[in-house]
């Protein structure tokens, strides 16, 4: 990092889970970080008026296009803490403009995968890079750097299993909305903590370390690991794994995305070695669990596959939470949604209309099967 200076950083998504850690960050280090642009949604005017208060951003916004425009300024790093489909465009604009991206966003990366790869520098080719800031894939790069891809044999993320691990399919149909915000880690916002309990979080994870890291789907392996001491590891082609381990917060994936190659010194308090604990591995439960099985058909299928799983995923979240539909309705859904469409497959020729389309298109095929099960 540049010790002149601190670094600019635009954060999208300022008002939430990731956004305002990412502030606390910049907080507790002025001399390494300084806000120049600030958006959000709207849904928290006030915390967002009181956060432009508070660091007088160079530029700040509501919305789509605000996120949009402030990610296309040219500065150090763009942080995407958007939730949902709608981080695409401004994912694009981070990397069109050659920003560094700190991507908390997963869902822009899965949906919109050779489109997005097409705007990262290759060193011949311009554009920006991409600094995973989902804890798992911040883990993969940390331990990435013991070894060189080509001695890379296996990916393996770790899971917490949600706060239904151990049920059966039976039980989970009983299962209430307040239930599934219960993560049993991570306070985090109301999509990703429901996609955690279903599984459809780890599912997404999956495609996201697929694209960032280039190992094939058989290469990335799942665990459970109900602790979330460890973060996620690399298995080497020497049998040696590596892993990056911490408590379970965000503070050290935040920071590291902010600040990349560097570390933040102090950024999170290191696990107590002196205290006694248990730390525990499952296999997946893929019938009760499904979620990441679809999730590795639909990254396989490629083209638009992963914006239909994502975008059927987001309407029946909202179903679930507005009591329509019963918790194993979800994932049931996401399948019979992804069974039924036949898009575009074709990574090199994949537009963004098309990835636009697919995703309007799963959410009316979502929507209509939704009625159904009422
Ligand atoms: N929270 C975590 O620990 C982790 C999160 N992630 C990922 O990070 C992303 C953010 O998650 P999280 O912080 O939990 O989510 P939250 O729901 O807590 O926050 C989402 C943020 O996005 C803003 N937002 C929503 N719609 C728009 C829009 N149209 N334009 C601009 N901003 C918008 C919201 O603003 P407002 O509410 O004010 O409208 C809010 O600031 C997700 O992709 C998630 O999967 C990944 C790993 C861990
Ligand atoms: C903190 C983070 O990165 C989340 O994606 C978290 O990993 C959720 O954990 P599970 O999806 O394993 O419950
Ligand atoms: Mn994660």
């Amino acid at each position: 990092m540049n010790e002149q200076r601190p670094r600019d950083v635009v954060i999208l998504g300022s008002t939430g889970s990731i956004g305002t850690q990412a502030l606390d960050l910049v907080r507790a280090n002025p001399d390494k970080f300084r806000v120049v642009g600030l958006t959000a949604g709207g849904a928290n005017r006030e915390l967002f008026e009181a956060q432009v208060a508070e660091f007088a951003p160079k530029f700040s916004g509501l919305g789509e296009e605000a996120s949009v425009d402030a990610a296309a300024q040219t500065t150090d790093v763009v942080l995407n803490g958007i939730t949902g489909a709608v981080g695409l465009r401004p994912t694009l604009a981070a990397l069109e403009a050659g920003n560094t991206l700190a991507l908390a966003n997963k869902e822009s990366l899965i949906i919109g995968g050779p489109l997005v790869k097409r705007v990262v520098s290759t060193g011949s080719t311009s554009g920006g890079t991409i600094v995973p800031v989902d804890s798992e894939h911040s883990a993969i790069a940390q331990s990435l750097r013991a070894g060189r891809a080509d001695e890379v044999r296996k990916l393996v993320l770790t899971a917490s299993g949600g706060p239904f691990r151990g049920r059966s399919r039976d039980e989970l149909a009983q299962v209430t909305p307040a239930q599934a915000l219960k993560h049993p880690n991570f306070a985090m916002g109301r999509v990703i903590t429901t996609n955690s309990a279903t599984l459809v979080n780890k599912g997404l994870e999956v495609i996201e370390a697929h694209l960032l890291f280039d190992v094939p789907f058989d290469r990335i392996e799942v665990v459970v690991h109900p602790q979330q001491y460890i973060h996620s590891m690399v298995e080497f082609t020497d049998g040696a794994v590596v892993a990056q381990l911490g408590l379970p917060t965000m503070l050290v994936p935040i920071s590291m995305g902010m600040a990349w190659p560097d570390r933040v010194p102090d950024a999170e308090t290191p696990i107590d070695w002196t205290k006694a604990a248990d730390w525990r591995f499952e296999p997946l439960d893929d019938s009760a669990f499904p979620a990441i099985r679809l999730a590795r058909e639909a990254g396989t299928r490629g083209g638009t596959h992963p914006a239909v799983y994502n975008a059927a995923n987001e309407v029946c979240v909202d179903a679930f939470h507005e009591g329509l539909i019963p918790f194993p309705g979800i994932v049931d859904t996401i399948a019979e949604v992804m069974a039924a469409h036949h898009g575009v497959r074709s990574e090199s020729t994949l537009s963004i209309e098309d990835v636009l389309a697919a995703d309007a298109w799963a959410r009316e095929a979502a929507t209509r099967i939704l009625e159904t099960i009422k």
